[in-house]
């Protein structure tokens, strides 16, 4: 499956936009150039985006963070191809009728993440939390303020204006509480949490990196220091989200989180490791020539996401990127591809497995508790008596879930995919992929 396209990968037509909304052609300038120095004509930008392509109303404060909406709903579409690839239906496509619950961490003024996610997806609903204590940068100042009351009242002001309060909830949080707060809203098992952390660990590295790109750190894309700093920075965030999730464990699906730096992935993915979290993803999410930024997510369950989605990040050392979910087998041009399916269905309807192959599309779905094509369980499960050994059923119960899917190339070759759909062990799933290409090679 490949990643939803963003309406936003060429750039945005700045000319065509001020002629649909009369509000942003006060502030493009008039040889047609916005200027992002200027946080009045950068949240314009915004709530011009977010009205013309998403039907959203929004009211922003001057002095919180303005999302830029093309970077914003990269991750909600990585979010949702995350979900739609690792449901139980093991369609690998959005169905409308499931019913999502998510957690929007630090949600901001804007509760950008879940106005996009609702406004996009009809059976999605969000709680979006905030934290209460925090200081305000302004003007190269530090002051204290009691925020985050702020940026919720904005946010609840923004549900309020997109008809959203049946689906959208807030939590104000406290600083030292739960960045995952489950019990206190009241909520049993989610779909999944998501999180744009502050990114910097100390007020004077925010400040060197406003310097260093020459933007007054007071401007609508910057934020205030309670948006953007936080102590040991992302990694530090990140890392007690995943601590929480060691208690919360299969409660939520799948946690993500976006980080700032590239260097924060490897360091996660470190920490995901040592807790022997084995069902993990991450993506680069590219804006522009400019903006790139990363998402990891982790999940205790076991519904493994496909490759495009769990292995989106090619710069990293391949060592780090979570198992190869995909094993493809490709035979020459001229293979009958009847003669393949029909080998392939007959080795599986022989083993002791669940099996179900629908012709019409070539396409297999399976399930096992275990591996039963070695030689030693085939010789076991002869010995066995058959009266009192007992397939199981329930697919939750089940090792190990694939998908085997044939079809002929444009260059007239081949290729079986057999998809990992389900299953914390991946050398059983490396086993099975061994039988498979024995099987139709030999
Ligand atoms: C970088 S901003 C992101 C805001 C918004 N989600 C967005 O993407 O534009 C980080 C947010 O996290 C919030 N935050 C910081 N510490 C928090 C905590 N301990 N619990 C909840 N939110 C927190 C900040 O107040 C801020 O709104």
């Amino acid at each position: 499956m490949t990643l939803y396209p963003s309406p936003y990968q060429e750039e945005i037509d700045f000319s065509k936009l001020a002629l649909q909304d009369a509000d942003f052609a006060k502030v493009l300038k008039s040889n047609g150039q916005l200027d992002f120095s200027n946080p009045e004509a950068v949240q314009q930008l915004t709530k011009s985006l977010l009205k013309r392509d998403f039907g959203l109303e929004t009211s922003l404060p001057s002095d919180r963070l303005c999302p830029p909406v093309p970077n914003r709903l990269n991750y909600i579409l990585w979010v949702q191809a995350l979900l739609d690839c690792t449901s139980d239906t093991y369609t690998d496509t959005y169905d409308p009728e499931r019913e999502v619950l998510g957690i929007d961490v630090g949600t901001g003024a804007s509760c950008i993440y879940p106005l996009l996610g609702c406004a996009q997806r009809p059976n999605w609903r969000f709680a979006g939390t905030g934290n209460s204590k925090s200081i305000l940068w302004s003007r190269w100042l530090l002051t204290r303020e009691d925020i985050d009351d702020k940026s919720l009242k904005y946010a609840q002001e923004n549900i309020q204006l997109n008809n959203l309060d049946g689906r959208v909830k807030l939590l104000k949080t406290q600083a030292s509480g739960h960045l995952l707060p489950l019990d206190r809203l009241g909520f049993e098992n989610i779909d999944f949490t998501m999180c744009n952390p502050p990114f910097y660990e100390s007020n004077a590295e925010m400040l060197a990196l406003a310097e260093s790109k020459q933007r007054p750190p007071n401007s609508a894309c910057t934020g205030s220091a309670n948006e953007m700093v936080t102590p040991g920075g992302e990694i530090a965030f990140i890392t007690r989200m995943i601590s929480e999730s060691l208690l919360l464990r299969d409660r939520v699906q799948w946690y993500t989180s976006m980080c700032g730096r590239f260097s924060s992935i490897a360091a996660l993915i470190g920490v995901l490791r040592k807790h022997e979290i084995d069902n993990y993803a991450i993506t680069e999410l590219v804006q522009g020539s400019k903006t790139r930024r990363w998402v990891i997510a982790w999940s205790f369950d076991d519904l493994r996401p496909t490759a495009s989605v769990a292995r989106g990040l090619h710069s990293l050392p391949k060592n780090l990127l979570p198992v190869m979910p995909e094993y493809i087998i490709t035979q020459p041009p001229g293979t009958a591809i009847l003669t393949i399916t029909e080998n392939l269905n007959s080795v599986l309807s022989n083993l002791s497995l669940k099996w179900m192959w629908r012709k019409s599309i070539s396409t297999g779905l399976g399930f096992t508790e275990k591996n039963v094509w070695s030689r030693a369980s085939r010789r076991q499960a002869t010995n066995e008596d058959p009266t009192t050994t007992e397939m199981k059923d329930d697919e939750a119960d089940m090792a190990l879930g694939f998908k085997i899917n044939v079809l002929t190339e444009t260059d007239s070759t081949v290729k079986i995919t057999v998809r990992w759909l389900k299953g914390h062990d991946s050398v059983l799933f490396e086993s099975f992929c061994g039988m498979i290409k024995r099987k139709l090679v030999s």
